[in-house]
């Protein structure tokens, strides 16, 4: 069969995409045994999906997706544990609808964790253990959210440990986005040395990676992956696309309005990102352990309704109809 990209970076990194169940039959499924070694579950081992109601577990779609990584001789990547997003009401509620104590949401963070590690022990080599715990901007250090106000940071390490305890051979990953914004990296930075140097599991951190032609730079970029590879960390790129449009706050700026098609000067300058991008990667291969794609193709991105409703995006290097883009080439071509 014609070479994937899994096969171009056979001596750098594994290569992988998020998917969902969707993606697994047709061409689809075909495209990503050609091209990728690694798979995440774009939503379907997050809490709400997996974990619906207190006791009940839905195990249909995070079993398809590691039966189809394994049957492919696939690496499965856990997408995640601990998130202020996507989690359910439940969770952090009693009966009558009042928060819950520290004490019933650790037990709960920690029934959670072991029942899904668990399930999939052996199975799942790396795991976002945590996922986007610290804010932006402004000043607080962590993200309020219900976790941190009801248990405290202590809830971060608390997963780490359920984590490790559940699966002493799974890679523990913290994993957040704009990691290549000063401010926030060192915050991150500040963060996962604390743990490391309290002897908390954690093995390595995921530069979520959703760009845009205009950022990071290759220095951005570096400074990330040196920054975080100095504790002795893996470092991975973990949901990895380029939007074709500008962030909100630039577009806002330009005043720009979309007019959702892929024009050959996008073709041009997200080629010519991409190939900047991996040649930033395959000079660091000492560091990063995996390279993931947030989605397959551009057939379907979560960027087709983020942030902006029904705006098509083109983020990726396979295009509308699975066929490799120039980005791909650009890619693959070192
Ligand atoms: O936001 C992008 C990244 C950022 N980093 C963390 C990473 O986990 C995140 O991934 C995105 O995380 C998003 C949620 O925050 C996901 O979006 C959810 O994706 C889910 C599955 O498609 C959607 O759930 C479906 O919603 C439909 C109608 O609203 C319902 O009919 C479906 O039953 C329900 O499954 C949620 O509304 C939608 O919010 C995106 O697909 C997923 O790509």
């Amino acid at each position: 069969p014609e070479k994937g990209l899994k096969d171009y970076y056979k001596d750098y990194f594994p290569i992988g995409a998020a998917v969902a169940p969707r993606n697994l039959t047709g061409p689809e499924a075909d495209l990503i045994r050609q091209q990728f070694n690694s798979i995440t579950a774009e939503n379907a081992m997050k809490m709400g999906p997996i974990h619906p109601e207190e006791g009940r577990y839905n195990w249909t779609d995070a079993d398809a997706i590691v039966q189809f990584a394994t049957q492919n001789g696939i690496r499965m990547r856990g997408h995640t544990l601990c998130w202020h997003n996507q989690t359910p009401r439940w969770f952090f509620t009693d009966a009558a609808g009042n928060p819950v104590t520290k004490e019933v949401l650790l037990a709960r963070l920690k029934s959670h964790i072991e029942t899904v590690v668990g399930r999939y022990k052996g199975k799942v080599y790396a795991w976002d253990v945590v996922n986007e715990a610290i804010p932006d901007g402004g000043t607080d250090f962590y993200r309020k959210s219900k976790f941190y106000e009801i248990i405290g940071e202590e809830y971060i390490e608390r997963a780490f440990e359920y984590a490790h305890a559940a699966d002493p051979n799974a890679q523990l990953f913290y994993n957040d986005y704009n990691t290549e914004s000063p401010g926030k990296r060192e915050r991150i930075y500040g963060l996962v040395k604390r743990l490391k140097e309290k002897g908390v599991p954690i093995h390595g951190v995921g530069l979520q990676g959703h760009w845009s032609l205009q950022e990071p730079t290759a220095a951005g970029l570096e400074e990330s992956i040196t920054r975080f590879a100095s504790l002795g960390l893996k470092v991975q790129i973990t949901e990895l696309d380029v939007s074709v449009y500008p962030k909100e706050h630039e577009r806002r700026a330009r005043r720009e309005t979309d007019k959702s098609e892929f024009t050959p000067e996008m073709n041009e300058k997200q080629a010519a990102h991409y190939k900047m991008l991996f040649s930033v990667l395959r000079k660091h291969k000492k560091d990063i352990t995996g390279v993931t794609f947030w989605n397959v193709s551009d057939k379907s991105s979560w960027l087709d309704n983020f942030p902006v409703q029904n705006r098509k995006d083109y983020p990726l290097l396979f295009d509308v109809n699975l066929a490799p883009k120039k980005a791909f080439h650009e890619v693959v071509n070192f």
